[in-house]
């Protein structure tokens, strides 16, 4: 029986992972940690009956113990509790599906630990995979990916080993405000920007979808996760949402993986690989499907693919610098402090004045996001 614990329980992906633990019956789940839902996090321990549950306060911690008294669950706090739960012998797996660079340190202790990783949180790929992926070679640990759009790729790579990739194409659905100008986009409100015209996920990414700041960092996940150079790989807007990603090989053929946009299917893939299982829920059914249309992306509207990019070719910390300053816009931006269109505009003043560090360790890594975060509270 595979043994996991879930980083991020009590969110998008977290519950949909728990979908697929209570849907197939026969994964143990071992450990789970939330932020500050303990409503949430107490019903899963009720469910799932782990040995160790993590939530981020102290105070926090206290209540949940005196709610859980009866469940034999021991229960820890901050930083230090998600390093002993991604460590926790019980397990084999962690997926990490909590948001932001939280979740660099907590990957990093599963993977000397020897635990293989299904990878949500691309932010800790964007920001450390130069020390991610060597470590996770050297412990013997597989990445798998959650992403759709990288479970899409990794599944269309399957049996084509020692194949040579022309090119990934990875798919956008160009978000909510596809086709909009940047006029259009003054007075953009969060909850505008919180309309995904396809999945239904937590706030970060879905503002991130809208500026295609997600996009970026999906560029920079798909580079570190196959080792594909950059020039290789290719933004595609459908907005359909239905090719979830392809990979062009040498003589031209493309594979690609489709489905409805439901997260349970990467998930279940990443814990169950290689294995297929059944999976409840809608299927395509193409005779239904009015038509799969593909642009390119809009540069000029959206500067926060570009500025992906940019980031990726300086390397070094600025992959941080674009994430951190990101991080900090999107929450500025969902509490009314800044307009939608500040957002890359920050990602850009932080990328030019952040101190250039070529090979960056954890906590130079930590210390670019916390000089981020003072650059951007001092001016906006
Ligand atoms: N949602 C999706 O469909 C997809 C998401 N991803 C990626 O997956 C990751 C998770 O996204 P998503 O599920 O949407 O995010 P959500 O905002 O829905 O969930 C975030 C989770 O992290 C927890 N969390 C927040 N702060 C802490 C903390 N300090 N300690 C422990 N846990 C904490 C939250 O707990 P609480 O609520 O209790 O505070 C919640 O369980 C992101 O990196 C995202 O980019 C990738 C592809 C698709
Ligand atoms: C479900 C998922 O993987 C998200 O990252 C999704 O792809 C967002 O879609 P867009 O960023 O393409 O709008
Ligand atoms: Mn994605």
């Amino acid at each position: 029986m595979r043994k996991i614990a879930v980083l991020g329980s009590t969110g998008s992906i977290g519950t949909q992972t728990l979908c697929v633990v209570r849907e197939q019956g026969d994964l143990k789940v071992a450990g789970l940690a939330a932020g500050s839902n303990i409503e949430l996090l107490e019903a899963q321990i009720r469910e799932f009956r782990p040995e160790i549950a993590a939530v981020w306060t102290q105070e926090a911690a206290r209540e949940l113990r005196v709610k859980t008294a009866d469940c034999n669950v021991k229960i820890v706090s901050g930083m230090e509790g998600l390093l002993e739960l991604a460590v926790c012998p019980q397990t084999d797996l962690l997926v990490t599906a909590i948001v932001g660079m939280l979740g660099i340190r907590p990957t990093i202790a599963a993977i000397k630990a020897g635990k293989d990783i299904a990878l949500a949180n691309k932010e800790t790929l964007v920001t450390a995979g130069h020390l991610i992926m060597p470590l996770a070679e050297k412990y013997h640990c597989s990445i798998l990916p959650v992403d759709s759009e990288h479970s899409a790729i990794f599944q269309s790579l399957n049996g084509e080993n020692g194949n040579k990739i022309d090119k990934i194409l990875l798919t956008a659905s160009g978000g909510p405000f596809r086709g909009k100008c940047r006029k259009d986009l003054l007075h953009i409100r969060p909850e505008d920007a919180l309309k995904h015209p396809n999945w239904s996920m937590g706030r970060k990414i879905t503002i991130d979808s809208a500026t295609l700041v997600n996009k970026g960092l999906e560029v920079m996940e798909a580079k570190w996760l196959f080792g594909t150079d950059l020039d290789r790989i290719q933004v595609v807007v459908h907005p359909q949402s239905v090719i979830h990603s392809m990979v062009q090989y040498e003589d031209g053929a493309v594979i690609a993986q489709l489905g409805t946009p439901d997260m349970r299917l990467p998930i279940q893939y990443a814990l169950y690989y290689p294995k297929r299982r059944p999976l409840s829920g809608r299927r395509l059914d193409f005779f239904e499907l009015a038509g799969l249309t593909f642009e390119k992306p809009d540069l000029l509207t959206f500067p926060g693919l570009r500025l992906a990019f940019d980031a990726m070719r300086r390397g070094g910390n600025i992959p941080t610098a674009f994430n951190a300053a990101n991080e900090s816009a999107v929450d500025k931006f969902l509490n009314g402090k800044i307009n939608f269109l500040d957002i890359p505009e920050i990602i850009e003043a932080y990328m030019e004045n952040c101190r250039f560090l070529e090979n960056p360790s954890v906590d130079e890594i930590l210390d670019t996001e916390k000089a981020a975060y003072e650059f951007i509270e001092s001016r906006w």
